[in-house]
């Protein structure tokens, strides 16, 4: 019997170094769609790449993922061919860049309804963003032309939302465009009702019914520990991760905006207490695997979305006011993050000229939705004592 085929947009350390070598594994033909043509080529001649495990548990091992191939995204003619043989799509390519795929996929379903397939197909947006295959599917619908198109994916096509839990860090072995380094741990949880037919059969894929739960544990702690850490390392001038957590004055607030969206997490959710505490330590372990240097700009990159309604900073806190609970630590962690300044990276230019423009109070306002005074002052406060501490730096 041939593989089944699988597509993955994004061959980029998630793609590679999780997603994708989930599918490989286990069994399908497995296609990647990049717009960098260097990865794509180098897929297409080696038809494998390497994983090198960076952690204590299976430290120096190497996987390697074979099966692989690519096309360019852009290749609508391939993309349409691949779109119509697979079985499952996904994508690990950042939340913004959802709406320049829609439009491929798009046309894709339209081929394949034509080809006249019937069979099922899911498509999992394996992004850092609440509902990400919803807003996939949103967009997509945008670029059906045809009402028999809109039918067609309304009957066959699955986009469950899903959870994705790999730290996977820039990393390099001999020019290699291909290596990717990674954390053992990892968690793919995906929205079981969601799943159009058959349930795909795919070792460390786990099915919930109560997505939103692991999604917000997972973005609510593990994202929101990272995010305060690289903005107050920035803050300190520290370059990793790891150097920052090594900072006891950082560790400490990182611990603490933790626990304060831990318990709000427990009210929310009703998570056992003690296992969200051991959860918690678990991640911050994780923050500190000496063979991760992970660089507090990839980890800080784009704070506009990273203090948006919702997102890992402001959710949390949002949730801790809802259960009357504390949210200081959390505070700090925005406030930081209005501090954050990286030439490479246009939203931190985009927040600090608002925050020129319009002064802190209002920038909060705008930015993170929250209007209340009281919260805001709470921001506005730490974004003072914070803004000390950044001037003594520089
Ligand atoms: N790296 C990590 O540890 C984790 C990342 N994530 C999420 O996974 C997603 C991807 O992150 P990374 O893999 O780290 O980023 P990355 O930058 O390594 O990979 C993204 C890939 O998407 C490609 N891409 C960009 N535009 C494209 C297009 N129009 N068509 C096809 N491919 C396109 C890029 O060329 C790149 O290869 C993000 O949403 C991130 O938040 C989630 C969990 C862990
Ligand atoms: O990928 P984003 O959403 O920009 O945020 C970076 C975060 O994603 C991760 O890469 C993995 O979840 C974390 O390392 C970090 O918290």
């Amino acid at each position: 019997m041939p593989k089944q085929k699988a597509l993955h947009f994004g061959a980029g350390n998630i793609g590679r170094g999780f997603i994708g070598a989930l599918l490989a594994t286990a069994g399908y033909d497995l296609v990647f769609a990049d717009v960098v043509e260097n990865l794509i080529n180098a897929l297409n001649e080696r038809k494998e790449y390497e994983i090198y495990i960076l952690d204590l548990e299976r430290k120096g091992e190497v996987d390697t993922i074979k099966g692989v191939s690519g096309i360019i995204s852009t290749n609508q003619e391939a993309m349409n061919k691949t779109i119509t043989e697979a079985s499952i799509i996904t994508t690990a390519v950042g939340p913004n860049v959802l709406r320049i795929i829609a439009r491929g996929i798009a046309s894709g379903i339209s081929a394949r309804r034509k080809a006249g397939v019937t069979s099922e197909l899911n498509i999992i947006a394996c992004e850092n963003l609440t509902g990400a295959s919803s807003l996939l599917r949103e967009e997509v619908t945008k670029h059906l032309k045809e009402d028999a198109d809109k039918e067609y994916l309304d009957k066959y096509v699955g986009f469950p939302n899903c959870a994705v839990d790999r730290i996977v860090p820039p990393f390099s072995k001999d020019n290699n465009p291909l290596a990717v380094g990674v954390e053992n741990f990892y968690e793919w949880i995906v929205e079981e009702p969601a799943i159009k037919g058959k349930k795909p059969e795919i070792p460390g894929m786990k099915l919930t019914n109560n997505l939103t739960a692991f999604v917000q544990r997972k973005l609510f702690t593990l994202n929101c520990g990272h995010a305060v850490t690289a903005y107050l390392g920035f803050l300190k001038g520290y370059r990793t991760v790891d150097e920052a957590l090594n900072d006891p004055w950082i560790e400490d607030i990182v611990h603490k905006a933790m626990l304060e969206s831990g318990a709000a997490l427990c009210k929310k959710h009703s998570f056992n207490e003690e296992e969200h505490e051991k959860y918690i330590n678990k991640i911050q372990k994780r923050f500190r695997n000496p063979y991760i240097k992970d660089d507090v700009v990839r980890v800080g990159r784009e704070p506009i979305r990273k203090v948006t309604a919702g997102d890992r900073l402001v959710g949390p806190l949002s949730m801790a006011r809802e259960f009357g609970l504390g949210y200081s630590h959390l505070a700090k962690g925005i406030a930081a993050a209005f501090l954050y300044e990286n030439s490479e990276d246009k939203q931190s230019g985009e927040l600090r000229a608002k925050v020129e423009q319009k002064g802190i109070r209002e920038a909060v306002k705008e930015v993170t939705g929250l209007q209340d005074d009281q919260v805001v002052d709470e921001i506005v406060k730490s974004y003072g004592e914070l803004e000390g501490l950044k001037r003594t730096r520089l």
